[in-house]
């Protein structure tokens, strides 16, 4: 038989033919021997024909049963074509990171008499018998070796849960006070370590639970120690609205819906409602949300509306030991409900049913690494494969979405209201009538005042750090980082000068390094300053910072997400992270201190940006009673923050069509950039003017052609850039990119319809 094969983690785009015997199937992993060594493999089809002698022979099948099949063959496929990535680097996102990957063989027993209970790794039987007895028990079929990955455990220590059955609580009326007592405690808090729950009730010992877990009414379940408890409970009913939603989207088998909810419309809980109907059939639900830091309160809700379920997240902040269990349980089934980013998406749930896209318009669902894919698009190509329906939600759709929906290539469904609260009042600030050029007078009062009403304030502003550059008076040169095109950010709680774009650091240098002059200056303000600043003029209220520096793990976030909902802090001043997602009924008042930067960025879709930002914001406010929002700008008159203020998505949206059909960006035209790579600025141009000679050769596939041009960001991590851009009809095929990037593969970059203005 004839096998094609893509090879893990190669920068290449053929597949590979070897000739095989085995019984494989297609999406299987395999070992081949590659280059002189073996490495794994993935079966992309297979052909009932015998090669010529010369072609090797697949080394080994890895996994007893495939993990992947053929739908997910075909997204990865599918993938790798529309993003023109390698399809080996396309089929490892299905893997977790870390030992999964990593296959080992063990013996194991055929025969009762080898005195071998358990696999054992060949190495340790190897050790304890010897090669000739291993040898031996082969021959006589008494033994045969497997291959299998190892399933490494982490550390940590696991706990007991238990938690209740859900479809067994009509049960209770044959309960004794004790159980009773257990399974009321349960209702509460939804799941309980066991130690904990005998504590609290007083139980003289666990024979009540025992035999709860035995007649089925409660389950146990081990965790890992650190889990969090927060658990938020669902509303009691949906509105009139919010229910004419979740029918239409109960009816839809399959295909694409856009859920287009204003902020604080009630998305999340019409989603509860149509996962449970999924949940209910026996289906697996992925909710996929653009960053870890929307985890928390998402799963705190998702575990208040599905008690008894099992719920599991997966993202990069997990480590690789808890991302393989949860990997294997979810691919095995084991798993109702996973909440990831994402990389969630690839996780080859068998029974999945149904896929929601939360925040569907953040642009960290596109990667941006190698490969380089849009995860919304290719969720939406799953569940196209496994015929599934899929929601994308969000108060601030992607143009593109929301073109997607009007021209009938999706499903429109809107919620316009919000079931308590009320949208907040925006007003602008005119920073040109204001002394202070970070925080006018006029918000410093409204904030006084909002801080007086008991009420909570979320001060939004673009970048941390204290200042953003620091410059020379003598010379006029910026201090810059020595790998990166970006000038160096002051932090001031660590004295230290830092690339936000390579993690560089240095001390605060006395003198310049240019000139050697004294006259070194902090100017521009980040997050620290902004925080600093309002310490000052509110020395006695509780200020939160939350940025990348102050939060960088989940559990923080988790922390101090509960720290807000518990009113500890009375001002919260954060970078993106505080925009979006999060739900917190005191927040009354919503600054943006730096709206016009956010329009500063070079790339058609800034303005679309940079109103979603600003339409996310403001929209944490006002979710529970009045809310009010105020944006400074130098520029009030600017049409992105006059659509915003306005609340007028439908006329923003359509002047952004407008634009974009007039000066063919997409939704009306595919854009590819090709990133050249290069040790020196001259190298990388060089590099560009290649591609662009060869390109030009086939000029009828595509329609414009610019570049090289050196970019804003030239230089990242010590490597210089310039780049190509390409716009092509949007069904145009891309294989002719395939022998130009070859040629030059680990210098090129592809990016196919980026988007949020990547580098
Ligand atoms: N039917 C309802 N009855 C009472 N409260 C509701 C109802 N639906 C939603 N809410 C409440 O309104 C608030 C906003 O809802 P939710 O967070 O689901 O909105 P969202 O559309 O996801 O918002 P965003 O896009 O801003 O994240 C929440 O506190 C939620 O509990
Ligand atoms: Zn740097």
């Amino acid at each position: 038989m004839l096998v094609q094969v893509a090879i893990s983690n190669s920068p290449l785009f053929e597949t590979y033919t070897y000739n095989s015997d085995l019984p494989l199937s297609p999406g299987e992993r395999v070992e081949v021997n590659f280059a002189g060594r073996n490495t794994i493999g993935y079966v992309v089809s297979l052909e009932e024909k015998k090669g010529p002698y010369k072609i090797k022979n697949i080394t080994k099948k890895i996994d007893l049963e495939p993990f992947l099949g053929v739908s997910d063959l075909e997204l990865a496929m599918y993938t790798s074509k529309e993003f023109v990535a390698p399809p080996g680097k396309v089929f490892d996102l299905f893997f977790p990171p870390g030992k999964l990957l990593q296959v080992s063989d063990y013996v194991v027993a055929i025969s009762g008499d080898v005195g071998l209970e358990l696999p054992m790794s060949k190495d340790s039987f190897l050790k304890k018998f010897g090669s000739e007895k291993l040898r031996e028990l082969l021959g006589s079929r008494d033994v045969k070796i497997m291959h299998s990955f190892d399933r490494k455990v982490s550390g940590k220590r696991r706990i007991k849960k238990v938690s209740l059955n859900r479809r067994l609580i009509d049960l209770r009326e044959e309960l004794n006070p004790v159980w009773q007592s257990i399974v009321d405690y349960l209702l509460s808090v939804s799941s309980e370590e066991i130690s904990v729950l005998e504590k609290k009730l007083g139980l003289n010992s666990r024979s009540p639970i025992e035999t709860l877990v035995r007649k089925g009414v409660l389950s146990v379940e081990e965790v890992e120690e650190d889990d969090s408890q927060w658990v938020i409970p669902s509303v009691i009913d949906l509105t009139q609205d919010q229910k004419k939603v979740s029918r239409a989207l109960l009816n839809k088998k399959n295909g694409v819906s856009l859920l287009y909810g204003l902020t604080g419309t009630g998305k999340t809980e019409v989603y509860f409602n149509i996962m449970e109907y999924w949940l209910n059939r026996g289906k697996q639900v992925l909710l996929m949300v653009p960053e870890v830091s929307l985890t928390p309160q998402l799963l705190a809700r998702v575990r208040g509306a599905f008690p008894g379920r099992v719920i599991r997240q997966y993202h990069s902040y997990m480590t690789a030991g808890q991302r393989q269990r949860i990997w294997l349980d979810a691919t095995e089934g084991n798993v109702d409900i996973l909440v990831g980013t994402r990389s969630s998406l690839w996780v080859p749930m068998k029974k999945t049913g149904l896929i929601i896209i939360d925040e569907e318009h953040d642009a960290s669902f596109y990667q941006q690494s190698v490969p380089f894919y849009d995860g919304v698009e290719v969720a939406m190509k799953k569940g196209k494969l496994l015929d599934i329906p899929v929601i994308l939600g969000s108060a601030t759709p992607r143009v593109t979405h929301f073109y997607a929906a009007s021209t009938g290539r999706m499903d429109l469904l809107e919620l316009r209201n919000r079931p308590v609260g009320s949208f907040p009042a925006i007003e602008i600030i005119d920073m040109k009538e204001e002394k202070n050029p970070i925080i006018s007078a006029r918000a410093l009062k409204e904030i006084e005042y909002t801080l007086s009403q008991g009420k909570q304030v979320f001060v939004f502003v673009h970048r941390k750090g204290f200042s953003n550059y620091v410059v020379c008076h003598a010379c006029g040169q910026t201090v810059t980082c020595p790998h990166c095109s970006v000038s160096l950010t002051y932090h001031k709680i660590d004295n230290a000068l830092k690339c936000h774009y390579c993690g560089y650091r240095q001390h605060v240098p006395r003198s310049c390094p240019s000139c050697g002059s004294m006259t070194l200056s902090a100017r521009g303000f980040g997050t620290e300053r902004v925080e600093n600043d309002l310490q000052k003029f509110f020395p006695s209220a509780s200020i939160m910072r939350m940025d990348r520096e102050t939060i960088d793990n989940p559990f923080a976030y988790e922390k101090a997400l509960q720290e807000i909902s518990k009113k500890k802090s009375q001002i919260i001043v954060g970078t993106k992270m505080i925009t979006k997602g999060l739900d917190f009924p005191d927040v009354e008042m919503v600054l943006v201190i730096d709206a016009d930067r956010l329009m500063s960025f070079p790339s058609y879709d800034s303005p679309e940006t940079a109103f979603q930002y600003i339409a996310q914001v403001s929209g944490r406010s006002g979710r529970a009673g009045k809310g009010r929002a105020f944006i400074q700008s130098f520029n009030p008159g600017n049409r992105v923050i006059s659509k915003a203020f306005e609340r007028d998505y439908d006329s923003f949206f359509q002047q952004e069509l407008d634009l974009r059909k007039e000066l063919r960006y997409p939704p009306f035209v595919k854009i590819v950039e090709i990133v050249c790579i290069g040790d020196s600025e001259e190298e990388s141009l060089d590099l560009g003017k290649k591609v662009v000679a060869e390109l030009e050769k086939s000029k009828d596939a595509y329609l414009e052609l610019f570049g090289p041009i050196v970019p804003l960001l030239s230089k990242i991590k010590s490597s210089y850039r310039t780049k190509i851009v390409l716009k092509l009809e949007n069904d145009s095929p891309l294989d002719f990119l395939q022998p130009v990037i070859k040629k030059h593969s680990t210098g090129l970059q592809t990016i196919v319809n980026g988007i949020g203005g990547m580098l």
